[in-house]
């Protein structure tokens, strides 16, 4: 395994077992009761036949036999105390690893160039599953391999050191063997799973494509294309199965070969008083209840549980290592005024600048509408401000600090961005309107409920302790999400129409509301009243930026004429 893998494995799974300690310990003491059963035996079944039944004491030899019988129950019984011990482990470890990886995907989704489709998330969620689903058997099945290689070989120990002896090396040359077969099968795996991708891939697009593909008449080569990811396929799984009967040699090698020799050996073994014949049969019970059932879960279980969740921990890990990073800076803005400087940005290495060269200053404490067409870059804009998208060059400065190079908790609590769509969750009111500063008073909800014209909604609710209703308006959605970043910290608003699903007198109260907070409003508008209502406009348009009043705009830039021509009967709305 890689270094990166080998260390994301820790950052994710060393808070795991750090939290759960009581599962850990739990699961270790459960699992040394397990092993008592493999542990005794063969030395209880030698016992009573060499003390036994062999010796004329039938009573003594069943009394032992049904002491073998009571560690066999109490070893079932730490099985079934085991599990919740272990759900605990797995549960958590999917937990954090989804949330590994799904940040990742996200970071990617927002700062690199990697678009968070629907299908990314269902390959991470499946993935994901198999991750879970494959360490909990594996969870359990290690165990009682490891357990029962240790009793087993221990077992023969205490009977007789030569029988460890002669099961030792076969052992150890089993589990080197099944190392060596471990890679070449992991490597065979990962190859049958990017095969699996590739044709998954390839059929979506051609499906997705069927019309542009028939009418271009070029489904020959869509269906060539696809013929060869189906045989690349199949010949993965077939050379992947084929590496996996090797993994016979192991059962033979580590659980047959010291019961065949020990057992080609009793005769003389036993003429010679080397051993007792209850010790071979003890001995004989080691290797075909302790060893063999142990190699062979070893084998089956491991061998294809171990190698998906190898590969599929491996690759999802590769892609939430590859991930781009946060901005990791650790510099605290001196202020907040904005400034962008020599502005460029597109969404795609090829795609058309959305701005080029664009050069802004926001003073702190201003109130500004941004307006233009639609698809010109407004929201764009306001993703660059917020620090949320990097810009291609330039720079995009907040209180004199490239946003970059900010600390990003700092500017996540200096910058709220209020999306048109509002996050409202369950849980208590006050945990939605005070999610973004949960020590505010029941005097500062009621003033931000007030401000926003949310009190109807809160006393129907129930209060602020009270369930946020699940049917809320689209209209009480917002002034929800509106009212927590009225009671936030940040120093810079941005509205990028959020306020779009209320009608213009709760915009109105809004807007107002916001520009009355100390610090910096930033409102994209969807109607020339807010427009209105900001000290300064600023109008973007194809060949750039134009500022200024609404009255001033109006007489001099055609193109916010024509927006106001657009948005006036809208403005009549009472
Ligand atoms: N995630 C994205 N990936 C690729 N292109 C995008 C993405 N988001 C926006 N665009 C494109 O960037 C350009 C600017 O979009 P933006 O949403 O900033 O415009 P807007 O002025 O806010 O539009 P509207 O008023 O309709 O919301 C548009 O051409 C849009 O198609």
């Amino acid at each position: 395994m890689s270094d990166t893998v080998i260390r994301s494995i820790r950052q994710f799974a060393r808070p795991v077992f750090a939290a759960h300690r009581r599962a850990v310990a739990g699961l270790a003491a459960w699992s040394l009761l397990e092993m008592v059963p493999a542990l005794v035996s063969g030395r209880l079944v030698a016992a009573a036949l060499d003390r036994g039944f062999l010796a004329g004491a039938p009573g003594t030899g069943v009394l032992l036999l049904l002491a073998y019988g009571v560690a066999m129950l109490a070893g079932t019984l730490a099985v079934r105390q085991a599990m919740p011990h272990t759900a605990v482990l797995v549960e958590s470890l999917r937990d954090a690893l989804v949330r590994m990886v799904v940040g990742a995907s996200l970071r990617r989704a927002v700062y690199g160039d990697e678009v968070a489709d629907a299908a990314t998330v269902s390959r991470i969620t499946r993935q994901a599953e198999t991750v879970r689903q494959t360490t909990a058997g594996l969870l359990m099945t290690v165990r009682g391999v490891v357990f029962g290689v240790i009793a087993a070989v221990a077992g023969l120990f205490s009977l007789d050191p030569l029988l460890a002896l002669v099961a030792a090396p076969a052992v150890l040359a089993a589990a080197a063997l099944l190392i060596l077969l471990s890679r070449l099968l992991r490597r065979r795996y990962r190859r049958l799973l990017q095969t699996q991708e590739a044709l998954a891939e390839e059929a979506a697009a051609c499906l997705s494509g069927v019309r542009d593909v028939v009418t271009c008449g070029a489904w020959r080569t869509a269906g060539a294309g696809l013929r060869r990811r189906v045989d690349d396929e199949a010949e993965a799984t077939v050379s992947s199965a084929r590496a996996g009967t090797g993994r016979i040699g192991v059962i033979a090698l580590g659980g047959r070969l010291p019961f065949v020799v020990i057992l080609l050996a009793s005769p003389w073994l036993v003429s010679r008083q080397i051993l007792t014949p209850g010790t071979l049969v003890g001995a004989l019970t080691y290797l075909l209840n302790g060893l063999d059932p142990a190699l062979r879960a070893l084998v089956q279980t491991i061998g294809n549980r171990g190698l998906e969740l190898t590969v599929t921990l491996h690759r999802l890990i590769d892609h939430a290592a590859a991930a781009v990073s946060l901005p990791s800076g650790r510099k605290r803005p001196g202020g907040a005024e904005i400034a962008l400087r020599g502005l460029t940005f597109a969404y795609g290495e090829h795609a058309k600048p959305v701005f080029s060269g664009l050069d802004l200053r926001i003073a702190d404490g201003e109130h500004l509408a941004v307006v233009g067409p639609s698809g010109i870059g407004k929201s764009t804009l306001a993703l660059l401000i917020g620090g949320v998208v990097p810009p291609r060059s330039g720079t995009v400065t907040l209180g004199g600090v490239p946003v970059g190079e900010l600390d990003e908790p700092a500017l996540r609590s200096m910058v709220a961005l209020v999306p048109q769509e509002s996050y409202v969750f369950a849980g208590a009111l006050r945990e939605n309107l005070a999610y973004l500063r949960p020590s505010v008073t029941d005097a500062e909800l009621d003033e931000a409920v007030a401000a926003m014209g949310l009190s109807d909604t809160v006393r129907r609710a129930g209060g602020y302790d009270a369930e946020t209703p699940a049917a809320l308006s689209q209209g009480e959605r917002q002034l929800i999400t509106l009212a927590r970043v009225y009671l936030s910290e940040a120093r810079i608003v941005l509205l990028d129409e959020a306020t779009c699903h209320l009608d213009p007198v709760s915009e109105a109260r809004v807007e107002e509301a916001f520009a009355a907070r100390p610090g910096t409003l930033i409102v994209v508008a969807h109607r020339i009243s807010s427009a209105m209502r900001a000290r300064r406009i600023l109008l973007v348009e194809e060949s750039g930026l134009a500022e200024g009043t609404h009255d001033v705009l109006v007489h001099r830039s055609p193109g916010y004429a024509e927006l106001v021509g657009h948005w006036a009967p809208a403005a009549r709305v009472p």
